[in-house]
């Protein structure tokens, strides 16, 4: 009906005195719209809004709009160039800290004389998991804004159940890398990165869901769209002024797709955790190896059977686990490729192992490859910034600086990598140079591509480093083992740069589109 419809009409529908009971119902429609158009935006609203996990420092509403702030200089990044920014505050202010402005708000980059301080300090002085949900708005990311029996889960018996599943690995990166990259006949023009997003997708989701919820296409694709869609959203949101940011998240369609994902994949997860519970009555039962038995042993009382508890747990672990490793091995291959005289030697590396099993005790001996991982790591962070925690009891760093709670502290990877390196000629791409370290038995340890450092910051640094690191390491090495075996690879004559080139604020983005050739072996 158009208004001027509307107005000519109305005179007359009102003409004569509305009986009572048109009245009430009248009454009575508009009420029971408005319950519906209630009871809509309070189901979308709360399932737009993550609950913010119990254990994390008190936040008042304000606090989610500033920080508090650090009395050290602060250096401007000019037109957003946060590693010009970096490279000029750490060449200005080596040993002292001093700040930039990031989402959301400020970050403090703390000198590298401090950083024994990140390296010793646990999440209740120095928080990796609360730094990282606020710079990831977890509030409506969801990223992690897991409670503390999941973190505590996630970091202490992850490693327990990684240990056990390093066979498994390699059973499923011969399948899915057959299934992605395919046989090759001739020379095939790839865009890499979405297929080893969907192996390593697939080589994971074995190990934390197992079979057969591993193997059914739509869990595959709600986990990928939940890790995919939440980090994707992230710039989004920064950029949305704070008070319009809860109805920007709500009308994300990136956020959208991730809230369709979770109420999909919940449903998914639940018939699995019940069948699970039923079939472990039964008293032939196996327990296999995965995440969801993890729980289910680990985690004392109801909450080792609550559903919502697995499944956070699930998403937490495969956003932890998914894009950081497929980057790595899109990255690794990209490298391969633009040195191509690294392909032979790791080849041969490979072959020389024989006709094994990969596991972990036969990958151990694929030490050129190890190395290899661990410099390429140095020139490919997923970020400017390392180490990033929320400071969550005051105290004064050892260069005198006082960082309040709710502060957000990081330091500057390349500089740490680079200048304050120990490595002879640390700016130079070296693939074999920790191979030749670790001959020096006290080295051994200290130079494999799982070991952190202050001066090797691809997987964080101490008490709170990344619990996954030798299961991605292992895991990267059986496919790229597999890759290498199985075919000859090159770079697109297209080819676009590395990449990890582009960057949104200070984290390195992943160009999805990059292209390489590849042609299954004969030999
Ligand atoms: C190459 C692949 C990976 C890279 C580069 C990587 C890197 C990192 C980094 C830098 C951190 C923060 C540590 C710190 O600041 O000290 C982290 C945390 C974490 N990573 Fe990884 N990671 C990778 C793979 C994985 C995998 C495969 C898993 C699981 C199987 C995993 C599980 C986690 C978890 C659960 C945390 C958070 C721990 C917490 O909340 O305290 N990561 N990772």
């Amino acid at each position: 009906m158009s208004s001027s419809t509307f107005f000519t009409l109305t005179p007359y529908l009102w003409s004569e005195k509305p009986s009572a009971s048109s009245i009430w119902l009248v009454v009575a429609s508009f009420t029971t719209c408005l319950l519906f158009l209630i009871s809509y935006l309070y189901l979308e609203l709360s399932q737009t809004f993550h609950g913010r996990p119990s254990h994390f420092v008190e936040r008042s509403w304000f606090d989610s709009w500033s920080q508090p702030l650090v009395d050290v200089p602060l250096v401007e990044a000019k037109n957003n160039n946060y590693r010009e920014a970096l490279a000029r505050g750490s060449a200005e202010y080596p040993n002292h800290a001093y700040r930039i402005k990031h989402f959301p708000g400020e970050i403090i980059i703390i000198p590298n004389r401090c950083l024994d301080q990140i390296k010793n300090s646990t999440d209740s002085k120095l928080s990796f998991q609360q730094g990282s949900y606020d710079f990831f708005l977890g509030d409506y990311t969801g990223i992690t804004g897991y409670e503390k029996a999941t973190a505590a889960l996630l970091r202490g018996h992850l490693g327990r159940l990684l240990d056990k599943v390093y066979t498994v690995v390699e059973d499923e990166a011969v399948q899915s890398i057959q299934a992605q990259v395919g046989e090759c006949k001739d020379w095939t023009e790839l865009v890499l990165f979405p297929l080893v997003v969907k192996a390593i997708v697939m080589i994971s989701q074995r190990v934390f869901v197992g079979e057969p919820l591993c193997r059914n296409e739509k869990w595959i694709k709600n986990i990928t769209v939940m890790t995919q869609g939440a980090f994707a959203s992230v710039p989004d949101l920064w950029l949305a002024h704070p008070i319009l940011r809860p109805f920007i998240a709500w009308r994300n369609p990136k956020l959208q797709a991730v809230r369709r994902a979770r109420r999909d994949a919940k449903a998914m997860l639940k018939l699995v955790i019940q069948n699970r519970l039923e079939e472990r009555k039964n008293p032939g039962f196996t327990p296999p190896n995965d995440l969801i038995q993890l729980v289910i042993d680990t985690i004392k009382g109801d909450q080792g059977e609550d559903v919502d508890f697995h499944f956070t747990a699930q998403v937490g672990t495969s956003r932890a686990a998914l894009f950081t490793t497929a980057s790595t091995v899109t990255h690794l291959i990209y490298d391969l490729a633009s040195k191509p005289e690294y392909i032979q030697p790791l080849c041969d590396e490979v072959l020389a192992l024989g006709d094994v099993p990969l596991n972990r005790h036969n990958v151990t001996k694929l030490r050129k490859m190890d190395s290899f991982i661990r410099e390429c790591q140095r020139f490919s962070p997923f970020g400017l910034i390392g180490t990033l925690r929320k400071v969550t009891s005051s105290f004064t760093l050892a260069d005198g600086t006082y960082l309040p709670i709710g502060a957000l502290v990081g330091v500057d990877r390349q500089y740490n990598m680079f200048q304050r390196s120990t490595l002879e000629n640390p700016e130079t791409i070296d693939g074999f140079r920790f191979e030749r370290m670790r001959n020096d038995a006290d080295s051994d340890s200290k130079f494999q591509a799982v070991s952190t450092g202050n001066d090797h910051l691809a997987f964080g640094l101490g008490t709170q480093a990344c619990p996954g690191r030798f299961f991605a390491i292992h895991e990267i090495k059986v496919v790229l083992a597999r890759i290498l075996k199985c075919y000859d690879f090159k770079l697109s004559q297209n080819d676009p740069g590395h990449p990890m080139r582009q960057a949104a604020g200070v984290l390195t983005v992943v160009d999805p589109t990059a292209k390489f050739w590849f042609k299954g072996r004969t030999d």
